[in-house]
């Protein structure tokens, strides 16, 4: 499941990985689903990534680690004051702190104000703002950037509306990981948001 390890700091990540494998009890992402998004940021070579819901930081630390080879940074957000505690620790752990700026912060109230442009977006907090925050996200989004999410095995009421919606999108191009338990839809955007009359 791992990638290749090329470097110390991939030996650091792996190992940090693999002894905390048992340890991720905050609603974490399962490993293969953060090798997914190791995998779409390297293969797509992107640079300025935004997660939406961080927790302790499993899959921070997958964004970050793709991100360290491809010379890129993170921003993270997270409500919660002892998990956005609890995640900067095990980035320091990992290695990866250096890829990482990690918000303390409600989310419905930074994604708006985060200056653009990104390429990559990973939302896995709250389900019923999924849509409001692809929406905030769209525009500072660039062409051929990705955004991804968690859960949309889920069929609740968020998740449902978000799927719908970005499944009508024509300037997107929307796929589900078929190995994912949760579902995570990738996304990629073909083109800006075509004017409306
Ligand atoms: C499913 S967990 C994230 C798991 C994480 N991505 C991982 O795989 O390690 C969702 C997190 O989103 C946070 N969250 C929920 N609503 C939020 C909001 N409005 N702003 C920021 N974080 C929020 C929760 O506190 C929780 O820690």
């Amino acid at each position: 499941q791992y990638p290749e390890i090329k470097t110390n700091l991939d030996r650091k990540v792996k190992t940090f990985l693999e002894e905390n494998v048992n340890n991720w009890r905050d609603m974490n992402v399962p490993i293969s689903d953060g090798k997914t998004l190791y995998d779409i940021i390297v293969e797509n070579n992107y640079t300025k990534a935004v997660e939406i819901g961080t927790s302790t930081g499993h899959s921070a630390i997958w964004i970050a680690w793709a991100l360290s080879k491809t010379g890129g940074k993170l921003i993270t957000i997270e409500i919660d004051k002892k998990r956005w505690l609890e995640a900067k620790a095990n980035f320091k752990k990992a290695g990866v702190d250096k890829f990482i700026d990690a918000r303390l912060a409600d989310a419905h109230d930074l994604v708006p104000s985060l200056p653009g442009k990104y390429d990559f977006v990973f939302s896995d907090a709250d389900k019923y703002w999924y849509k409001n925050y692809f929406v905030t996200m769209d525009p500072k989004l660039k062409v051929g950037g990705c955004f991804t999410a968690h859960n949309t095995s889920m069929r609740i009421s968020g998740i449902r509306e978000f799927v719908e919606y970005i499944e009508s999108l024509d300037y997107y191009k929307t796929s589900y990981v078929r190995n994912s338990r949760s579902g995570i839809s990738i996304s990629y955007k073909k083109a800006e948001k075509p004017e409306t009359n």
